[in-house]
């Protein structure tokens, strides 16, 4: 287990909104996350909801813009903002916004030059929930997931991937079908490399449609946003989710865009969501 520093820590409704940064053995480098832990009673362990970030982001997007503290403290829930990958000098990276550092896609890569650092499906998925477990008050059997776009489709397929482990999944605008558009060919390309049959195991509807379960979805669009029609497909997640029998509440919203005006619109939702099913009251 590696050593978590502090980096800030303020009151926010309540609770503290803290940043705190960690030498990462996933990725061989340091990595920073955000953290909101509401206002508890000592001993108490506390449901979480991990919000994962889309392209371009660090864990400060959402913390500034998302609007979530309100609807965290109200809750009485956690929430956990990890970086979107690995950065520094030493770490590949490429001109464009849409691939290298803040680009991860929550993926393993397995080609040069990204092999080497490029891991966060194992940071996400093993190192800091194991690190979150041990330094925050945290109940690990209450966990919830949601995100934006790339982090949409990070928090769709580690739903998918693990059932058992999250008992709610939603999504704003995320990339549902990363195999069938720009961004997704491009990184799922670059991260594991030509063969297409590796990527269906990285992409939500291949997932659902090779057999892959979960039991309801809320995803949030935006009907303004650029990205839509190109790069998003929420029609193609309607119709798998529809074939499979998964219980999809996909709600198109008029006049939205892609940016953090839309998601904080909707955060409170998409909290209220997680803490049904986090406290089992729906
Ligand atoms: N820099 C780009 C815009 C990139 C962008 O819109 N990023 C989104 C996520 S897109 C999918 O993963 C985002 O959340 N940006 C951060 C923010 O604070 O808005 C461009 O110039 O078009």
């Amino acid at each position: 287990m590696t050593t978590m520093t502090t980096v800030s820590e303020a009151k926010a409704f309540g609770g503290t909104q803290g940043v705190y940064r960690h030498a990462s053995t996933a990725t061989g480098t340091d990595m920073t996350f955000a953290v909101f832990v509401p206002a508890h009673e000592a001993g108490e362990r506390l449901p979480v909801l991990w919000y994962l970030s889309g392209l371009t982001c660090t864990h400060a997007n959402v913390m500034d813009k998302g609007g979530y503290a309100r609807a965290c403290a109200e809750h009485r829930i956690m929430l956990v903002a990890p970086d979107t990958s690995p950065r520094g000098e030493g770490v590949a990276d490429d001109p464009a916004w849409d691939m290298g550092q803040g680009a991860g896609f929550y993926v393993d890569a397995t080609e040069a030059p990204w092999a080497p650092h490029f891991r966060m499906r194992t940071y996400i998925e093993d190192e800091l929930p194991a690190l979150v477990a041990a330094e925050f008050p945290v109940d690990m059997g209450a966990q919830a997931i949601t995100g934006h776009s790339m982090g949409g489709h990070g928090a769709l397929t580690i739903a998918l991937r693990h059932p058992d482990r999250f008992r709610s999944c939603t999504a704003f605008a995320p990339i549902v079908a990363p195999s069938q558009v720009p961004w997704g060919e491009k990184a799922l390309g670059g991260y594991l490399g030509q063969d297409r049959a590796a990527w269906r195991a990285h992409d939500a509807v291949a997932m659902i449609e090779d057999g892959a379960r979960f039991p309801d979805l809320l995803v949030d669009q935006g009907e303004a946003d650029n990205f839509l029609a190109e790069q998003l497909r929420p029609d193609l997640l309607a119709t798998a989710c529809a074939d499979a029998g998964i219980d999809l509440t996909l709600r198109m919203q008029p006049g939205y865009d892609h940016s953090y005006h839309f998601i904080s619109t909707f955060m409170a939702d998409h909290v209220a969501w997680a803490a049904g099913r986090l406290r089992n009251t729906v």
